[in-house]
């Protein structure tokens, strides 16, 4: 058997392969009304969204990056017709049509449809009013549900391709999701690794699956290099998700030291990677609004899981994991408390290195772009006046499969 595609072993090494989702129709389902439950705070405005999205990834292509899209790795795993089937009956699954009747009527519609349209339900979403004509035995269930205006959800959020995957090493860790909003995205990703030819053609090891109990999001895991993560413990990321997937990198892989790093639980900073990022060997960027508020522990192995030693401080422990003498830790907001805070909800922080000290970032965020310019690192500006909308940046929006080792 092959080695595994996958190949990430820092967050800095030359970018050469990752898995993005061009955002759809998907975006054009959300109503005011299910913003929070679908984690939006805002209406973005598809159009210009797309040529954001295209740029975004155009920038990495122009640098030898190879671009894989969800839609496309999805459409040929459901070429086959047994994998369609399984695809479909997991995607209802996930609903909560609450009556077989139903559920059996949209089965038999999706199986009637060939895999790009699947493809497309499964990511938009099924509204009523695309299947005017579906009928089955209604239920009192179906008449308490009236005026709910989907079968199938939209799932607006796989564009921040972060989240649900992490490649760690070789291998993959496909995330559980702390929001049943982004529970779907996670399934994709699984049949991708079970199904597509980029994974049965070699050997993958997989370290988390998306049926563990324990909450873990990738943009909470930031892989500092060979042997070392951080993993954020924030809103959507729990603390037995993080013991639970260093037991196993411990037991299984060279990683032998996680860095957690406790953010405060709230929907400004859902992850790490929206108040703390890596630039360069020894340069990170931080919000300096979450710098007296974060704990420090450090994983090892232990006995009964991984042996807990809280540390002092964030820059000590840096320098302690990464072997450095010193790390700079780079204060996002050009030193103003108002202008920080406002560039951090546009993700400011949320910066994604393609090679090191080199950076992708939104050009709304001048200030922090600034600072980062004077600090050495080459900072590529993108548009995201749509994209931001979703609540996320570049590193959100971008899944690594693939990095040159330092
Ligand atoms: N890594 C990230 O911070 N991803 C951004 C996710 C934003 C999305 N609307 C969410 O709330 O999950």
């Amino acid at each position: 058997m092959k080695q595994s595609f996958l190949n990430v072993n820092s967050e800095i090494g030359k970018l050469k392969a990752v898995l993005l989702h061009r955002p759809g129709r998907e975006l054009e389902r959300l109503t005011p009304q299910y913003l929070e439950e679908l984690l939006f705070d805002d209406i973005p405005w598809l159009k210009r969204m797309r040529n954001e999205h295209d740029a975004f990834a155009l920038t990495m292509a122009d640098r030898g990056c190879e671009i894989y899209y969800y839609e496309n790795l999805l459409e040929e795993v459901l070429e086959k017709a047994e994998v369609k089937e399984k695809f479909i009956s997991d995607v209802i699954k996930g609903t909560n049509l609450a009556n077989p009747y139903l559920e059996q009527a949209i089965k038999e519609y999706l199986l009637s449809l060939p895999p790009q349209k699947v493809v497309r339900v499964a990511i938009e979403g099924l509204h009523k009013e695309d299947v005017p004509n579906l009928s089955w035995e209604y239920r009192l269930v179906d008449y308490v549900k009236s005026d709910y205006p989907f079968y199938i959800n939209p799932i607006p959020n796989l564009y921040f391709t972060r989240d649900p995957g992490t490649t760690i090493g070789n291998g993959l860790s496909i995330n559980k999701m702390k929001t049943p909003a982004r529970n779907r995205e996670t399934m994709f990703l699984h049949y991708i690794y079970k199904y597509h030819p980029l994974f049965t053609s070699s050997e993958t090891p997989l370290y988390y699956n998306y049926t563990d109990p324990y909450s873990i999001e990738g943009g909470d895991i930031l892989v500092l290099n060979e042997t070392t993560l951080a993993i954020g413990c924030s809103e959507r990321t729990s603390a037995w998700g993080i013991e639970t997937l260093s037991q196993r990198l411990f037991q299984e892989t060279k990683i032998d030291k996680v860095l957690v790093i406790q953010i405060p639980f709230t929907r400004a900073y859902m992850h790490l990677d929206t108040v703390f990022t890596m630039l360069n060997y020894d340069q990170f960027a931080i919000y300096p609004g979450v710098k007296n508020s974060i704990k420090v522990y450090l994983l090892t192995k232990g006995v009964n899981g991984p042996k807990i030693t809280p540390l002092s401080s964030l820059e000590a422990a840096l320098k302690q994991v990464l072997k450095l003498p010193s790390v700079e830790l780079i204060e996002s907001g050009g030193g103003t408390e108002i202008t920080a805070a406002r560039e951090q909800w546009n993700d400011s922080t949320n910066t994604l290195a393609i090679e090191p000290g080199v950076v992708i970032t939104y050009d709304r965020n001048e200030y922090t772009n600034e600072t980062l310019r004077r600090r050495g690192i080459e900072v590529i500006e993108i548009e995201g006046s749509e994209l931001v909308r979703g609540r996320g940046g570049p590193r959100c929006m971008s899944m690594p499969l693939i990095r040159e080792n330092l």
